[in-house]
């Protein structure tokens, strides 16, 4: 049985990724040793067979005993972490959710429906270093990935619409604080169906611009606003989640020649762990829209497509009806005013599951099953 160290499972990605490990039953496929950065010597997870107690995620020492590690504590742990390991003759492998390593030459991006094939023969290459997506990135692939295996897609321009956890768990939190907040705000007048609207959405607004509204995490109000800015700036003008997108998705690809412009504005929103987005895709050639949906949903198990229909795309095409489940629902396609080459699409998904957990779960079973 291959010992396979654990780091940061008790994290947001982490527990997403424990959750499924035990839905899976991969632990009673493995020897599990879980770490901390906080807390040696105490208690691990529950997960229904006896385990030491927890190590120190620093220890070079004990992670050099692993055959595997997968480590959802992020780029500074990594970048701590790794380059010591590999220093000192470690030569298991690496599993990481962080974007440290994602486009360093040694490793591999993983989202195994879109890019197995990559993932085995860069196992057989004796690559040793697999690095999950970005999760808009993971669920944009999950969704559209029968066009870009088909081979259809000239460019792409994501515009999107992500959740308060890809911030992290106190964003999440002080989302539903600022929630809250805005009702506290306007609550007497909400019991009286005469108050008037205008009075209500001013003092509203008067709440969200005042210094009372919680703003430690973002830095500005999210509930009943957006951000349109995601992760740091880039000299082009970009930001680092808009960029990529691009890189990211040709690397998955394997597209290191040629590869396919994918660019648009990436904006925060006040959904709580699904990721949407709304693309604008410039299809190579004139391909009818049956065949386009037959690309689409025969790609994977996991992606559905939601017929151009309001009722249905109300009812199945949002973060409330995704959340927590690994669909990847795909609609509002349609060809666009443009011309025919021009096709648009929503799709949303679970960014803590397939935008994360997931792929890095599904690659430990990869090694696991070799
Ligand atoms: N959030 C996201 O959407 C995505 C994140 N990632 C990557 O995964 C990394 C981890 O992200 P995320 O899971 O959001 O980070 P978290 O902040 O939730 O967890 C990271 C670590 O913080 C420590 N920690 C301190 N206090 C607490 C607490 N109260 N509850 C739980 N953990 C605590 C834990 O380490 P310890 O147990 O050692 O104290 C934990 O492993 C990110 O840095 C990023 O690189 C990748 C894709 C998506
Ligand atoms: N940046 C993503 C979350 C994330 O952690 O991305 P990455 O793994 O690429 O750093 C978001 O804010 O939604």
């Amino acid at each position: 049985m291959k010992r396979v160290g654990l780091i940061g499972w008790r994290g947001m990605v982490g527990s997403v990724l424990m959750q499924r490990m035990l839905e899976e039953q991969d632990f009673d496929l493995i020897e599990p040793v879980f770490f901390t950065t906080s807390n040696v010597g105490g208690q691990g997870p529950d997960i229904g067979k006896d385990i030491p107690t927890l190590k120190d995620a620093y220890d070079i020492n004990e992670l050099k005993n692993l055959d595997v590690i997968l480590t959802c504590q992020g780029s500074d742990y990594t970048e701590a972490v790794f380059p010591k390991l590999r220093e000192a003759g470690w030569e298991g492998y690496w599993i990481d959710a962080a974007s440290a390593l994602r486009m360093k030459d040694h490793s591999v991006i993983v989202l195994d429906p879109v890019n197995r094939k990559g993932i085995d023969q860069a196992l057989d290459n004796g690559v040793k270093d697999y690095v999950g997506g970005n999760c808009t990135v993971s669920l944009m692939l999950m969704g559209l990935g029968g066009l870009f295996e088909a081979g259809v897609v000239e460019w792409m321009s994501a515009m999107t619409y992500q959740a308060a956890s890809g911030s992290g768990a106190q964003n999440m939190r002080e989302l539903i604080r600022q929630m809250g907040g805005i009702h506290d705000s306007v609550a007497t007048e909400l019991q009286d169906p005469a108050s008037a609207i205008l009075d209500i959405d001013r003092k509203v607004a008067q709440y969200q611009r005042g210094d009372s509204i919680p703003t430690d995490h973002f830095g500005v109000p999210l509930a009943g606003s957006l951000i349109p800015w995601i992760d740091s700036a880039l000299p082009n003008g970009q930001s680092r989640e808009e960029w990529k997108a691009q890189a990211e998705t040709n690397k998955v690809l394997g597209r290191y020649k040629n590869p396919i412009n994918i660019d648009g504005i990436c904006v925060r929103v006040g959904a709580m762990r699904c990721h949407s987005q709304a693309l604008t895709i410039k299809l190579n050639k004139d391909v009818p829209l049956a065949e386009i949906e037959d690309m689409i949903s025969q790609h994977n198990p996991w992606v559905r497509l939601i017929p151009n229909d309001r009722e249905v795309t109300m009812r199945e095409l949002t973060p409330t009806a995704v959340t927590g489940t690994l669909d990847i629902p795909v609609g509002r396609l349609r060809k666009l005013n443009m011309g025919s080459h021009y096709l648009g699409a929503f799709t949303v998904g679970d960014q803590l599951l397939w935008g994360a957990a997931e792929p890095l779960r599904r690659m430990l079973r990869i090694l696991l099953e070799r």
